[in-house]
């Protein structure tokens, strides 16, 4: 078939989910991912997760690493507050594409900013070029490998604050094993990791790790 996975997930959005509703097009991504052909979006519990840490977080600034289709990215900004933004990040110049036009789909283009680069060359610019003080909320999403170079370097450019919260998808699998043995070693975090479900597959279990930063930054 001379489309992709993400471009027929796309299709498939974009007649059978209502234009502008968020909730609609996550609904719809999960049906398909349940019905047609799986993706690894950070759903169900991990989404759920999710959910609570940007309601109770109430998050001005967030960054994502790792946009994919852009799931988690319209299930962050639902819930943000009116002039809260999120920026995320996808390597991927066709998944980045995909993820352009979800987040349209779903009525979000204001709230959020897709940038199709390599993340560390990103996070080197927050505070330059893309008028970022202080990160609030970042989801880890993308390359396994690349967790702990990336937290490090936000650590390195000061962009986190007392109460920030890092949150980590697949510390299980595909798993982080590098990032979970830094994080949960820092004394400028507080850690607790979740036993989920895998996304979309009931007998597979998964995990995230939610790190609230105790630093003095
Ligand atoms: O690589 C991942 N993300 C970055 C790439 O854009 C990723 C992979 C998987 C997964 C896939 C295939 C399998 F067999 C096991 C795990 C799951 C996820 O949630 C992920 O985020
Ligand atoms: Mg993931």
């Amino acid at each position: 078939k001379g489309t992709t996975r993400e471009q027929r997930a796309l299709k498939y959005l974009k007649e059978h989910a209502r234009q502008g509703d968020p909730d609609s097009v996550l609904e719809t991504f999960d049906e398909f991912c349940r019905t047609q052909e799986w993706a690894m979006n950070a759903a169900e519990e991990k989404g759920d997760i999710l959910d609570e840490i940007v309601r109770e977080l109430q998050p001005t600034t967030c960054l994502e690493l790792g946009t994919y289709c852009g799931y988690s990215a319209v299930r962050i900004a639902r819930n943000l507050s009116p002039s809260a933004r999120l920026i995320t990040i996808e390597v991927n110049p066709d998944y980045a594409a995909v993820a352009r036009e979800v987040v349209k789909l779903a009525g979000l283009q204001d709230k959020i900013e897709v940038i199709n680069l390599d993340s560390a060359d990103v996070i080197r610019e927050l505070k330059t070029k893309y008028d970022v003080t202080k990160l609030d909320l970042v989801f880890l999403d993308h390359w396994k490998y690349l967790y702990i170079r990336d937290i490090k370097l936000i650590e390195e450019e000061k962009l986190l604050k007392k109460g920030s919260v890092v949150f980590a998808d697949n510390v299980i699998i595909p798993g982080a094993p590098g990032y979970l043995e830094y994080i949960r070693g820092s004394k400028n975090y507080k850690s607790t990791f979740y036993s989920v479900h895998f996304e979309y597959m009931d007998d597979m279990k998964d995990g995230v790790e939610k790190s609230v930063y105790i630093g003095d930054e």
